[in-house]
């Protein structure tokens, strides 16, 4: 059995229009996240924005979700349940204007990670009760990578969320690898950057340092070495029943397992 841990760190795909210069030198999803993995990253969320076509995004969740195999890293789909249907990844995270939970649970294979999004404890204990398994908690600080977000709701607000609901929290919104440990110190399971890491001079730097803050350094002793290694019929399907064991509860009307485990 592999590892049953959520990953601390989930790396989203910058797919930004940049009107100027790129923010980074590797400012390509495809690179940023191929820097990312090699890094030790265990998880990514391909975040196609509204300019890609379904068609756009389909292939940047294709390309993004092979290399998540060939590192044997998790890799979740935002917002579009039915492109990660179509790459066969390993779940969705959806919030307030996206499909609910409990829809998606309904068409995602059993044991996909579905990540929903809070801002305060009733919004997690909603998520949680349409079958969540982690909850993307933020924005913890100020970003700029998304616009018309609410006013961040700083490491109170997250330390809030943590004491309401018993599913990992991934802290979101201006996480740098000292915040990240700040968010850890708070409660929060892990986090979830974009800009950290797309933006970042080094990628791979970065994912390394932000790895150590979560206290999942590439170089320290893993659950299950095997995880980063592709082996012989090993698929994103595997992956998935492997996560899924950690889950605590059955609910009750669909026989789903959820809540992958906090440790
Ligand atoms: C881990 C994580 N947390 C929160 C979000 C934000 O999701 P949402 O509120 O649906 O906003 P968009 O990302 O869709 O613009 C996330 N993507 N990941
Ligand atoms: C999608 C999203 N939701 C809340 S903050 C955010 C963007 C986070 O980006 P960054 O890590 O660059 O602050
Ligand atoms: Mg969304």
């Amino acid at each position: 059995m592999r590892a049953t841990r959520l990953p601390r760190l989930h790396v989203i795909t910058d797919t930004r229009v940049l009107d100027a210069a790129p923010v980074g030198p590797l400012h390509d999803p495809i690179i940023a996240t191929e820097a990312a993995l090699a890094a030790g990253a265990r998880l990514v969320q391909i975040r196609p924005e509204d300019h890609y076509t379904d068609r756009a995004a389909f292939d940047l969740a294709a390309a993004i979700a092979a290399l998540c195999d060939q590192y044997g890293a998790a890799c979740l789909v935002n917002d579009r349940v039915h492109i990660a249907q179509a790459v066969g990844a390993d779940g969705v995270h959806l919030g307030a204007d996206d499909l609910p939970i409990d829809a998606a649970r309904r068409i995602l294979p059993p044991a996909s990670i579905i990540g929903g999004t809070a801002r305060d404890p009733e919004s997690a204990r909603a998520a949680r009760r349409a079958g969540a398994t982690y909850l993307g908690v933020g924005p913890v600080w100020g970003t700029t990578t998304k616009t018309g977000l609410p006013q961040p709701i700083g490491l109170e607000g997250l330390a809030a969320v943590c004491e309401a609901v018993d599913l990992p929290v991934i802290a979101i919104g201006g996480i740098t690898a000292e915040r990240a440990a700040l968010c850890r110190a708070a409660g929060a399971h892990g986090v979830a950057v974009v800009g950290a890491i797309a933006a970042a001079a080094d990628p791979r730097q970065a994912t390394v340092e932000l790895l150590e803050a979560v206290g999942e350094s590439p170089t320290a002793g893993r659950e299950d070495d095997s995880r980063n290694t592709r082996t012989a019929g090993d698929s994103r399907s595997e992956r998935v029943r492997a996560v899924g064991a950690g889950h605590t509860e059955e609910t009750p009307d669909t026989g789903l397992l959820r809540g992958v485990g906090r440790a």
